[in-house]
């Protein structure tokens, strides 16, 4: 069967890297278009053609997109991903170039070439499909699926209520989920309750000591650190796991079909809003994934790095 045709938005930064590999592994992947949001612009743009390189994949384009959220401020995220956004890992400067085409051109284009066939994978601040949008409504026509990485029930990882994603730049997320895309969104708790890497599978991963498994562990060794700093019980790589569910849906174990807006102000900015009772009656409605598999998800992981 002819694999399925995506786009992947990405502020590529160590688990972005996993997932875009997922990605080219379950998908043609059209495009990878870079967005401001983990680490400094140049290095997002760096590792993701590092990536590309590094997988044998430097037939893939690279757009560069926004450098900065639509309005507001916001912070990159080093603790997180490494100075670099690898892990600390010293990689090699990529030979492989980004494309002269903007991304938010590259995302009309497509959507034209391969109208009602193309999906986003966004697992990024959405400044760059925000756009795309407001520069061509018909878009949400031509675009099958738009899948996000993002939001907060309640638990945000970057402030009390905000997700990274959505608090980077609440405004381009409150443009793309009132569209009218058909959207599915994994929240932050869905991915550090299912897409956590404990120390017992870490130590797998690092046993299978191929091309892959060294990308992995190098990538995400500064992650793996971070989240256990605030709590989690290992690495956690919400970026890998929406694509796994984009891949293959039936990851979704348990969902709901709700509207959503996103706060902008002050100390809730990046917030979430879910209608659970269904009160803005003229709102569109979005999955929102609030059970994965969790074993399915790690089969698919570890079958990709095995595979090296
Ligand atoms: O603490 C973190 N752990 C994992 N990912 C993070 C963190 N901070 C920012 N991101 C980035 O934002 C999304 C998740 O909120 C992911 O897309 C990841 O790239």
């Amino acid at each position: 069967m002819a694999k399925r045709k995506v786009i992947f938005d990405s502020d590529t930064a160590s688990d972005d890297t996993i997932a875009l590999m997922l990605a080219s592994d379950f998908f043609e992947v059209k495009g990878v278009t870079i967005v401001a949001g983990n680490v400094k612009f140049e290095n997002e743009i760096r590792n993701a053609l590092f990536t590309l390189e590094y997988s044998g994949l430097s037939d893939i384009p690279v757009f560069v997109g926004s450098n900065r959220p639509i309005l507001g401020k916001w912070r990159t995220v080093e603790e997180v991903h490494g100075k670099n956004g690898m892990g600390d890992w010293k990689i090699s400067e990529p030979t492989k170039k980004p494309e002269s085409e903007h991304a938010i051109d590259a995302i009309i284009r497509l959507s034209k070439e391969y109208n009602g066939e193309l999906e986003i994978l966004a697992v990024s601040p959405l400044t760059n499909l925000a756009l795309a949008y407001l520069k061509d409504h018909d878009l949400v026509k031509r675009i099958r699926k738009v899948w996000i990485m993002g939001g907060a029930f309640s638990k945000g990882n970057t402030t009390p209520l905000a997700e990274f994603n959505f608090w980077v730049d609440p405004e381009a997320a409150n443009i793309v989920v009132s569209a009218g895309f058909d959207i599915t969104v994994v929240p932050w708790e869905v991915t550090e309750e299912s897409a956590t890497i404990y120390d017992n599978e870490w130590e797998k991963i690092e046993k299978l000591g191929n091309r892959r498994s060294e990308f992995f562990i190098n990538v995400n060794r500064v992650l793996r650190e971070y989240s256990k700093s605030v709590g989690s019980k290992g690495s956690v790589h919400p970026d890998s796991l929406t694509v796994s569910i984009a891949y293959d849906n039936s990851l979704a174990l348990s969902y709901v079909y709700k509207s959503i807006s996103v706060e902008t102000c002050s100390d809730s900015r990046g917030a979430m809003l879910v209608d659970w009772y269904n009160q803005f009656k003229d709102r569109n409605s979005i999955q929102i994934v609030l059970k994965a598999d969790e074993k399915k998800f790690k089969q698919y992981l570890f079958d990709y790095l095995s595979r090296a």
